[in-house]
């Protein structure tokens, strides 16, 4: 039986927004997921996709608003950062150790907050499965700093995994991937069962593989809902400027979006 599938937990954003050097980054995000629903975060480079994985990871603390985690909610801010640490981990886009380790000290560094001292056979098997779960399990001798950015991409995963989250956030998890692992990566992803907020460029990955969709324009929310609610021609003109047919895929019951070329300025 695996070790990593969970339940998930609901998670919720109450009028978030974060702020830095007079500049609002992040501008009154409301926003929450069901446990074991896996939600797009999308929007323009510089949107703020990862800052707003930051505020919900506690990375970063909210300017003002709060975030709360669990059913019953519990406020992040009162969280231990060890019990923070065992409900929610976090995959950052440019992940760096800066540490000359192995793949598998990089993938135990997720059991620290699981560890009372030495390493137990459950930490042992966990490592191994989410070496496993992220396809990783041949590199585990490697130097992490010889890895290419797909594979750093994958043992970032396996170190999230290995954390036995409820909640996941992924930033642009998919972008060093080729299409058979972005295609297999969020297969799996899904399979866990575990609550997950992805940042995601790619309209096509969000609309086959999330339930729900939230777009940020300028630091605002623009748009949430189920993922057919929100992944509409009229959404993809207006934040991407880009023109877009929405369909059902021919062969899975998913939308599909088709981009034909971009909106010309003045155009709309
Ligand atoms: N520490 C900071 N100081 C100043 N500006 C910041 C800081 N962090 C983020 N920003 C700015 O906030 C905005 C949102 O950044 P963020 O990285 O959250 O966007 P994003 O949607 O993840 O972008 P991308 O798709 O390009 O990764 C950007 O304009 C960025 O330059």
């Amino acid at each position: 039986m695996s070790c990593i599938t969970s339940a998930g937990v609901a998670w919720a954003a109450h009028g978030v927004s974060w702020t830095v050097d007079d500049t609002t980054v992040l501008d009154g995000v409301t926003l929450s997921g069901e446990p074991g629903r896996v939600t797009a975060l999308l929007g323009p480079n510089g949107s703020g996709k990862t800052t707003f994985l930051s505020l919900l990871s506690g990375v970063r603390k909210p300017s003002t608003g709060r975030i709360e985690v669990g059913d019953p909610p519990r406020p992040l801010r009162r969280m231990r950062p060890r019990t923070r640490a065992r409900t929610l981990a976090l995959v950052e886009q440019h992940a760096d150790t800066g540490l000359q380790l192995t793949v598998r000290q990089v993938v135990e560094l997720g059991r620290i907050p699981h560890r009372r001292r030495d390493a137990t056979h459950e930490d042992h098997s966990v490592v191994s499965e989410a070496m496993q779960l992220a396809e990783v399990s041949h590199l585990v001798d490697r130097s992490w700093a010889t890895l290419s950015g797909g594979e750093r991409q994958r043992v970032q995963l396996a170190r999230a995994l290995a954390q036995q989250p409820s909640l996941l956030l992924l930033d642009e998890p998919t972008n060093h991937l080729d299409l058979h692992h972005q295609i297999d990566f969020l297969t799996r992803i899904r399979s866990l069962g575990v609550t997950t907020i992805a940042a995601l460029h790619d309209l096509e990955l969000a609309a086959a593989f999330c339930d729900d969709a939230a777009v940020l324009e300028g630091g605002r929310l623009v748009r949430s809902g189920t993922v057919d609610e929100v992944l509409t021609p009229e959404l993809v003109a207006d934040v991407y400027r880009v023109d877009a047919d929405v369909e059902r895929h021919p062969r899975v019951a998913r939308p599909h979006v088709r981009w034909a070329g971009l909106i010309e300025e003045g155009a709309r």
